[in-house]
């Protein structure tokens, strides 16, 4: 008999609690149809927290994420918040658990789907059969660096400081990551930085190439600067298979590889931390996209990018890699079936809301046992 998972949910704000609904049935499912047993717990987190809390992460969930085996994140943030100060921002949700957990290996796994290389705005004999891992560092960077804040200047104007600031523990740390995972798909490494205008970046290049002639000569390892990698990523993205970045152009070079998937929906994430002595890996997965307050509320979400990462909590989380796998298939089926929820519509699919794909999903995967 295995030992009971814990797993805390945050659902979070806008179209967190909808996508996050769907994805709980499909916990419900992998918990009746596997070896694995959950114990399944809620909280809150982001604006849903400030509102009942004050503010946006409390100790109490911190401890719960800390005790749990994995946690399940859905999104934070939206315009009812938006006037609060930097310090207790519903963002700070999701910033505060990372670096609470130590959570430093984002892994943003941009892949296009046969079915909806339509939905894509880019050509489909540019994406078709894309598969990128997106490494980002996430426990340091600019998001973190001191000093930071507005000062209001002698003449009456005003000073806003953010500072990125990158040890080489911390590359090194997190180019490990990005060689291990190349390793295992037989793939290659671009790191991605900036070293033509920042020291960081240059630091950021010089401790990959270090570690690379080190102990990871074996890997193909390129090095681009950040603006041509965007550039690169619409142009020819399947020259990429794992791009290794820090924490900001990890951010937004995730959002610009969602859209070669179909859209922001569609994008999973785990997010790692370092082993420790009782051997758990800390792990929180979510999707990439924010709680889209454009259309939380309506039923419109997909919920797909928060299955799939449900998907990838089971592989690198539980090691349960059949489950995982039967998840991302039915995830592929109900697309090859023509449902669509409106943001990956074409014309002659199937539009569906958030609930029905969530229940699509959770029938193909009755399907498969
Ligand atoms: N991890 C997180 O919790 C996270 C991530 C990104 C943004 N945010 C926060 O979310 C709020 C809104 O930010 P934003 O509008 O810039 O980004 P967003 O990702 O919320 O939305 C951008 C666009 O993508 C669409 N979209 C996003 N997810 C979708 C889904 N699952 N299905 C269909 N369409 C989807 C939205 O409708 C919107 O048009 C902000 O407060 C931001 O800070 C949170
Ligand atoms: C909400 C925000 C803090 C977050 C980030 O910038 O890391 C988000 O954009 C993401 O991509 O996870
Ligand atoms: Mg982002």
């Amino acid at each position: 008999m295995t030992k009971e998972k814990k797993i805390l949910t945050l659902a979070g704000d806008g179209i967190g609690p909808e996508i996050m609904e769907q994805a709980l049935h499909i916990l419900d499912w992998v918990q009746n149809n596997s070896a694995l047993s959950f114990h399944v717990e809620k909280d809150l987190v982001g604006g849903a927290s400030i509102d009942q809390n004050g503010i946006p992460l409390t100790k109490e969930v911190i401890a719960k994420a800390k005790a749990a085996d994995a946690v399940l994140f859905g999104a934070v943030g939206g315009p009812k918040w938006d006037g609060i100060g930097f310090d207790k921002r519903p963002e700070l949700g999701i910033i505060g658990l990372r670096k609470e957990l130590g959570l430093f290996a984002n892994l943003r796994s941009t892949i296009v789907f046969d079915s909806l290389v339509e939905a894509s705005t880019i050509k489909p004999e540019v994406i078709k059969g894309l598969d990128i891992m997106i490494v980002r560092e996430s426990t340091g960077g600019v998001y973190f660096g001191e000093p930071r804040g507005i000062e209001t200047l002698s003449d009456g104007t005003r000073k806003g400081v953010n500072t990125e600031v990158y040890t080489s523990f911390e590359i090194e740390r997190i180019a490990r990551v990005a060689f291990d995972l190349a390793r295992q798909r037989q793939g290659h490494v671009c790191s991605v930085e900036k070293s033509n205008v920042m020291e960081s970046g240059l630091l950021w290049r010089e401790v990959v190439t270090e570690l690379h002639k080190k102990e990871y000569f074996d890997i193909p390892l390129s090095h681009m600067l950040a603006d041509n990698c965007a550039m690169q990523l619409v142009k020819n993205p399947r020259q990429f298979d794992i791009i290794l970045t820090s924490n900001l152009f990890g951010d937004i070079l995730s959002d610009l590889g969602a859209m070669l998937t179909g859209s922001l929906g569609m994008l999973p994430s785990a997010t790692l931390g370092a082993r420790q002595q009782n051997g758990v890996i800390p792990a929180l997965y979510e999707p990439i996209h924010g709680s889209a307050p454009d259309i939380a509320g309506q039923g419109k979400a997909n919920p797909l990018a928060l299955i799939l990462s449900l998907a990838m909590m089971l592989r690198y989380s539980f090691d349960e890699q059949d489950t995982s796998e039967k998840v991302v298939n039915a995830c592929k089926a109900v697309l090859d079936q023509g449902f669509r929820t409106p943001d990956i519509m074409s014309a002659g699919m199937k539009l569906v809301g958030t609930e029905e794909m969530g229940k699509a999903v959770l029938a193909e995967l009755q399907k498969s046992v």
